[in-house]
């Protein structure tokens, strides 16, 4: 069953068209990862979904409901949420104060936000960190205690955008297993990533945006071998095919 679908989405900047007449689904369950060269409009597709900016035309659903213009808040009240790209957590709290705002968003009221931001700290492994400082945090750790303040909303579909952007190999492989894990729960997952290897790794499908148009969508193994995938990568990889592109990063 289609849990978010878009229809026609197209978003303009002045005169930049960011992305063009794109429809999807996505499946209740269903993990798919959104791949595409660099400016080809992800972000600015999730951006979309989630009530950042109204798209210029198009209309976005999510469990069978219009959701088109409506706000982040009330957007995140419906069980659809998004970790950001730049993780900027509130410098004078604490972590379990960060995630205990966090649970709040959306207008969802838990009996006890400290003890919900508890549990999903610890389900992202920094427990020992919960009275710490955000400033004493790793980039990695960061991206945790994003996944955590996501996960306070209580989501019934998260959108991951670069969840493992300037991870080192090590921190990349935990946090994919951590998305690993939150699909396990049940969670709808979608997700952006340029550390192809590991988005490949978790991802039923694969969506490919390119200039701002969906060209092509499969599974995996699908889309490693698709040509037009191939071209648009090799402008960006010159000389190297897609598996190279995959394998390096
Ligand atoms: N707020 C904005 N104002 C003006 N132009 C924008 C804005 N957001 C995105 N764009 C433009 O829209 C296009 C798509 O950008 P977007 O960030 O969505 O791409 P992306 O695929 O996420 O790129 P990357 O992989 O580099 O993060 C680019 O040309 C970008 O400059």
């Amino acid at each position: 069953m289609t849990l978010l679908e878009g229809r026609g989405l197209t978003k303009k900047f002045g005169g930049v068209v960011a992305i063009e007449d794109v429809s999807f689904t996505v499946e209740r369950g269903e993990a798919v990862g959104l791949i595409g060269p660099n400016g080809a409009g992800k972000s600015t597709l999730f951006r979309t979904i989630t009530g950042v900016h109204p798209p210029t035309e198009g209309q976005v659903f999510f469990d069978g409901e219009d959701i088109t213009g409506e706000s982040q808040h009330e957007i995140c009240h419906r069980g659809l949420a998004k970790t950001h790209q730049i993780v900027r957590p509130f410098g004078s709290l604490s972590l379990i104060e960060n995630v205990a705002v966090g649970a709040s968003f959306g207008g969802r009221t838990f009996d006890d936000p400290r003890e919900r931001a508890a549990e999903m700290l610890e389900f992202v492994g920094l427990e020992e960190q919960m009275h710490a400082d955000t400033g004493e945090l790793s980039v990695g750790q960061l991206k945790r205690l994003e996944i955590a303040r996501v996960l306070a909303t209580d989501p019934e579909m998260v959108l991951f955008d670069e969840v493992a952007g300037g991870l080192d190999p090590e921190e990349t492989e935990g946090i994919i297993d951590l998305v690993g894990d939150i699909i396990d729960e049940g969670k709808t997952v979608f997700l952006i990533d340029h550390v192809m290897r590991a988005l490949m790794s978790v991802s039923e499908r694969v969506m490919v945006l390119d200039n701002g148009k969906l060209i092509a969508q499969g599974t995996p193994e699908e889309i490693q071998n698709d040509d037009q995938v191939i071209e648009a990568y090799l402008g960006e990889h010159a000389g190297k095919d897609l598996s190279d592109a995959i394998a390096e990063s």
